[in-house]
């Protein structure tokens, strides 16, 4: 194929999506959109963007099918307004119509991505309408039955178009789904969406494919001959890019950005300056060449002295309120996430009067909270959905519980999310759309790598959730809480988040993006500690590693650590992997790894909670 064609090809998707996105904020309500839309996404490479509009797409089958669901009226009238003709009659939409070839295309099944074209519809005659039919719990129902033996032939006939075109869409949300999901790595969902599609309709061909297609990648991902359908992994990776339809993302090195930063700045560390830097760029691998002479570098951002500092002085006091922690009933204040003092005559603990058991430090974390986020989600129980979590899952649902502060912050502030002071800047690791394209020949070369964790219930449920605690209408608000929204943000959280252990369990509990601590840069040589309760702190430090004296000079860099750096050179580089992107290549690590030829001689003491599954 001539590579102008599929950019053309990308471009015309690209555009079609805008399009469909756009009629979506007119008909919120409509699945044939979303279903149309999921295509549109596959097409474009985003299996997980796809997943979840099929998603979307069965649970307004689902609120067609149910009339005492929350939006029946209008999911149904969004449906007949699509299927009827201009004479009338009834018509199914040309997304729900026969496809040609099968759902999977055997000669391709060396794994990767390479199926992302075979999500496309349906295949073969509509299934009979006799099959019982089943909603996205997996219950029976009867699809937009309004009962009683009154009805006209009429009224029978329409009902029945109703009933076999919501049959059409649901299967071919399951198998979308299932085979979106897969792509994703999410093989549990994928599989257990397959199940429910064929128990709407048993016989379905593509579905009993996709089955066969989820268990086979499943014995090659689990390197096993059989596998228990009830451990699959449901964990994978998706694509970390600032979409191309992405206008809120501002360019992070322009004056504009810089001088909105430094007023910030300003007033919780006024002896630091944001400025560009150039960064090494790392690898997942260290580089064997003599005295690293590949010395590619990449722009980013970090934070300079403005003056002279010294050793000891306190350079920054930061609160952010985008903190979230996984402790039930905790003993944490709610806005900070610092630990509360037992209760005392003379405590300035306050508890919200309208909720059970949310506590904060004093009237000033309370009062920021009515500020910033906590109307939105105020006697509303959002935080049962994310805390408490299975412990293999503790990582994700932190994340998740950092997304919900997002989403209350932006319900609260009426801001976009990604408009958010807090979210608007910060560094989200992004690789560049081109580098994550999936390629569109079958014969092509092999996948690229896609960096953002992601799962069905962290990534579409969970947020799914979430706002419907807090009362949002999900169809309705897709101009600010889309998926790719919802990935853009979780992309920032991941690259900047600090977390917290439990001293006990060794397990995460507390998550926190402090948006100008986390501009400055790594060094396994730091010349500032961090100290992080309520507020985070940065000191200079009083010595160096190796007793080198502390002190930064004016237009120095401050140097953090992002990992523990009593540790050993390979481990320090493998802990500090996640959050750097790549192997450590400071002075330090270079000499003590015997890359430049000098001895291991790391005696720091100050260490920071790193999850090594973050
Ligand atoms: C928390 S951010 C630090 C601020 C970031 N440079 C920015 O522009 O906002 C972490 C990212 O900075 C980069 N980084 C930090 N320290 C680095 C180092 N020593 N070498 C190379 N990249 C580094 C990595 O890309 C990492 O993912």
């Amino acid at each position: 194929m001539d590579p102008s064609d599929e950019e053309d090809n990308t471009h015309l998707l690209l555009l079609q999506r805008a399009a469909l996105t756009a009629a979506l904020q007119r008909e919120p309500y409509d699945l044939i959109l979303y279903l149309e839309r999921a295509k549109v996404h596959g097409d474009l490479g985003y299996p997980d963007l796809s997943a979840s509009d099929c998603y979307r797409a069965l649970l307004l089958s689902d609120e067609c099918a149910n009339e005492e669901f929350e939006y029946h009226e209008q999911a149904l009238e969004a449906l007949r307004k699509r299927c009827t003709s201009t004479s009338g009659g009834w018509q199914i939409p040309a997304v729900l119509q026969r496809r040609r070839g099968p759902l999977v295309d055997q000669s391709i099944l060396s794994g990767g991505l390479e199926i992302l074209s075979i999500v496309e519809g349906v295949r073969g005659t509509t299934p009979p309408l006799t099959n019982g039919n089943t909603n996205t719990h997996g219950h029976s129902r009867s699809y937009g039955s309004s009962g009683g033996d009154t009805r006209s032939d009429e009224d029978e006939k329409g009902q029945q178009d109703v009933s076999r075109t919501l049959r059409i869409a649901s299967i071919r949300c399951y198998q979308s789904l299932s085979i979106s999901l897969l792509l994703c790595g999410c093989l549990k969902s994928a599989y257990e969406f397959c199940l429910r599609g064929l128990a709407v309709s048993e016989h379905d061909k593509d579905l009993q494919q996709a089955k066969d297609y989820i268990l086979l990648i499943s014995k090659r991902r689990l390197k096993l001959d059989e596998v228990d359908v009830t451990q699959l992994p449901d964990q994978g990776l998706v694509r970390r890019e600032i979409y191309p339809w992405n206008t809120h993302e501002p360019n992070r090195y322009s004056q504009e950005a810089l001088d909105f930063l430094n007023k910030e700045l300003a007033t919780c560390a006024p002896k630091l300056e944001a400025r560009v830097t150039e960064l090494p760029v790392l690898l997942d691998y260290v580089r064997n060449n003599d005295a690293f002479g590949d010395d590619a570098t990449v722009k980013q951002l970090g934070l300079f002295a403005k003056v002279d500092i010294e050793p000891g002085e306190e350079i920054l006091d930061e609160i952010s309120l985008l903190v979230a922690n996984n402790v039930l009933k905790g003993s944490l204040c709610d806005a900070c996430s610092a630990a509360l003092p037992p209760l005392s005559v003379d405590s300035k603990v306050v508890g919200c009067p309208d909720c059970h058991d949310i506590m904060f430090c004093d009237e000033d974390c309370f009062n920021r909270a009515q500020e910033s986020y906590h109307p939105s989600v105020c006697d509303k129980d959002v935080d049962t959905i994310t805390k408490d979590p299975d412990p293999k899952d503790k990582p994700f649902a932190l994340y998740l519980h950092l997304l919900g502060r997002a989403l209350a912050m932006s319900a609260t502030q009426e801001v976009h999310p990604l408009e958010l002071t807090e979210v608007r800047y910060v560094w989200g690791d992004f690789i560049a759309s081109v580098l994550n394209t999936v390629p569109l020949s079958l014969r092509a070369e092999p996948s690229p790598v896609w960096t953002l964790p992601f799962s069905f219930s962290s990534n579409i449920t969970g947020p799914l959730h979430l706002l419907e605690k807090m009362d949002i209408d999900v169809f309705e608000s897709i101009d600010k809480y889309d998926t790719w929204i919802i990935n853009t943000l979780y992309s920032k959280f991941r690259g900047t988040a600090s977390a917290r252990a439990n001293e006990r369990t060794g397990h995460p509990e507390v998550a926190a993006v402090h948006p100008l601590w986390c501009l400055a840069n790594h060094d396994c040589d730091p010349n500032v500690k961090w100290e992080w309760g309520g507020r985070m702190r940065f000191w200079c430090r009083d010595s160096r590693v190796g007793g080198n004296p502390g002190g930064i000079k004016k237009g120095g860099e401050i140097l953090n650590h992002y990992t523990d750096i009593d540790l050993d050179v390979k481990e320090r580089r493998e802990w500090a992997m996640g959050s750097l992107g790549g192997f450590c290549m400071c002075e330090r690590c270079k000499r003590e790894a015997g890359e430049l030829g000098g001895n291991s001689n790391g005696n720091d003491t100050n260490g920071v909670l790193e999850d090594p599954e973050t």
